[in-house]
């Protein structure tokens, strides 16, 4: 199947960078691509042979992890090693700071603010992106919600065509945000969020029902209102419904398949054959000629 009816309309909707324009049934909108100089205008600022980077924000258990999955998976990564791995995803809780003794009780207590901006370190978290963006490999450490903190297991990131990193204040830091060559949003409602975020923290981080629901009402809600949403103006695509938005997801990965595969079959020295699923599951690949065999 061939890409190039899909693609062409990814191509009208991105490249013009028109604002606020709906293009389906499904609620998916496109907004004003950031202000870069002229000679990126198409591509957010991304340049061949760096990574393009991905930011993708949203409220806590909005599904920005599955979205991120998501993408990997219609890009044909999901089985690869780490180290043959064209696409990767980090995550900001990475880069949460260590705290000070007095913070760490109260954390174990459930009266630390993890969703303030001030709980992370965002300069390690810009010089990690800055380093990627170099072609650097880096070491990205696991973050452990039992003890919350960075545990002793970290991931190497070797250099790849495309890098997301996901989190709920990754469009914060304006320095940070600066480098994103495309900035999604993932727009969950916020009582699926929390329906979703109670059964995690049960089983996969170690609390109990009073602890998440005091922890949701005095921080991570009032958090969520006073810096995670604001930054939802900066998206330049607001994915509804998060990793349900099949259409949206298709969309994301034609247009990050377009400049990365087609528009630069260059990159990175390349030659790849990408495949990647549509909506339905089918496989499509590249047929046009600037498509290369890996
Ligand atoms: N579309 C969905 N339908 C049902 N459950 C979902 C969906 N998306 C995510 N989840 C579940 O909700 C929880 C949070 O999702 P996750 O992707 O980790 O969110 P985030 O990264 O925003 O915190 C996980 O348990 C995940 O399996
Ligand atoms: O030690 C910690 C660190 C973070 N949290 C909470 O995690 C979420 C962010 O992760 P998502 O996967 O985006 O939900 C944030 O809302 C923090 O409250 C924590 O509970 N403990």
């Amino acid at each position: 199947m061939s890409l190039s009816p899909i693609l062409s309309k990814v191509r009208v909707v991105v490249s013009c960078g028109i604002l606020s324009v709906k293009i389906s049934r499904n609620n998916f909108y496109t907004h004003k691509m950031s202000e870069k100089p002229a000679e990126h205008a198409n591509t957010n600022g991304f340049e061949c042979k760096t990574p393009f980077l991905i930011g993708v924000a949203g409220g806590t258990a909005s599904g920005k992890s599955t979205v991120c999955q998501r993408i990997m998976e219609k890009l044909g990564q999901q089985h690869k090693e780490q180290t043959e791995r064209r696409v990767v995803c980090i995550s900001q809780d990475s880069f949460y700071r260590t705290l000070k003794p007095s913070e760490r009780l109260r954390a174990e207590r459930g009266q630390f603010n993890f969703d303030h901006p001030d709980a992370f370190d965002d300069k390690k978290l810009l010089s990690t992106l800055k380093d990627i963006l170099a072609g650097k490999k880096v070491e990205v450490p696991e973050y452990d919600y039992i003890s919350n903190s960075i545990s002793h297991r970290s991931h190497t990131i070797y250099p790849a065509d495309v890098v997301l990193i996901e989190g709920i204040l990754v469009f914060y830091f304006p320095e940070v945000r600066e480098l994103f060559h495309m900035k999604l949003f993932v727009d969950t409602d916020s009582d699926t969020r929390l329906a979703r975020r109670v059964p995690r923290d049960i089983m996969e981080r170690g609390r109990d029902l009073e602890q998440v629901l005091n922890q949701y009402m005095n921080f991570v809600k009032p958090a969520f209102e006073e810096f995670c949403l604001p930054t939802k103006k900066f998206a330049d695509v607001i994915i509804p419904r998060g990793a349900d938005n099949f259409v949206a997801i298709d969309l994301i990965v034609h247009h990050i398949w377009d400049i990365m595969y087609k528009k630069r079959p260059e990159i990175n020295g390349c030659n790849g054959h990408l495949e990647v699923d549509d909506a339905n599951g089918r496989r499509m690949s590249g047929s046009s000629e600037d498509t290369l065999s890996r």
